[in-house]
């Protein structure tokens, strides 16, 4: 249909790596920080897990903010993405604090893809502002403030995904 990404294979979307490392992570979030100071205060904080987590826990220790909350939600079985399932959803608490909109909650992803799950959680929390640290094109529309965009084939490998392991030279023999 016109207008819509086609279908990429797994081995397509994997050719694009964009590894990221701990150290990079963390100065990714410290200056997504940088950006949210601007925005807030926030309530309370709301990570999509799993991948999610990270970043929320840097996030809410820049700002200050002691109120971490999750919504669980599933998709990606490695880099093929099915069925979302809501795992958990947002508490009590923290729907209370966000007035049963999200006005003044911040909920924060490691990335928007497909934009899928930012949807899903938008539609939970209308009012409040979407932070995550990466953004593909498809997914940006659905963020309020982001870091750095990648392109839609690009396939990023976060630090608690991966390990330090051999990689072959690039020219064959030259091993
Ligand atoms: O924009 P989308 O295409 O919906 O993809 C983005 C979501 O996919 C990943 O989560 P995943 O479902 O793999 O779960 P995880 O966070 O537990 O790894 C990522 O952490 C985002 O939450
Ligand atoms: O590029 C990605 N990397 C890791 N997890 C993901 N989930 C959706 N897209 C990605
Ligand atoms: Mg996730």
């Amino acid at each position: 249909m016109a207008g819509e990404a086609p279908e990429l294979s797994a081995q397509e979307r994997a050719g694009k790596a964009f590894p990221v490392s701990w150290d990079q992570f963390h100065r990714d979030c410290r200056a997504l920080t940088w950006r949210l100071n601007e925005v807030g205060p926030f309530h309370a904080v709301i990570a999509i897990t799993r991948g999610g987590l990270v970043p929320a826990a840097i996030v809410a220790r820049e700002l200050g903010v002691r109120v971490i909350d999750t919504v669980c939600i599933a998709s990606y079985e490695h880099n093929k993405q099915g069925e979302l399932q809501v795992l958990k959803g947002i508490s009590e608490a923290a729907m209370k604090l966000g007035g049963g909109t999200g006005k003044g909650l911040l909920i924060v992803d490691d990335l928007v893809d497909t934009g899928k799950t930012g949807k899903l959680v938008r539609e939970m929390l209308p009012d409040a502002h979407f932070a995550t640290v990466y953004a593909k094109p498809m997914g940006r529309p659905l963020v309020d403030t982001f870091i750095t965009e990648v392109s839609q084939d690009t396939w990023i490998f976060f630090p608690w995904d991966t390990a330090l392991s051999y990689h072959p030279p690039l020219r064959d023999g030259a091993a």
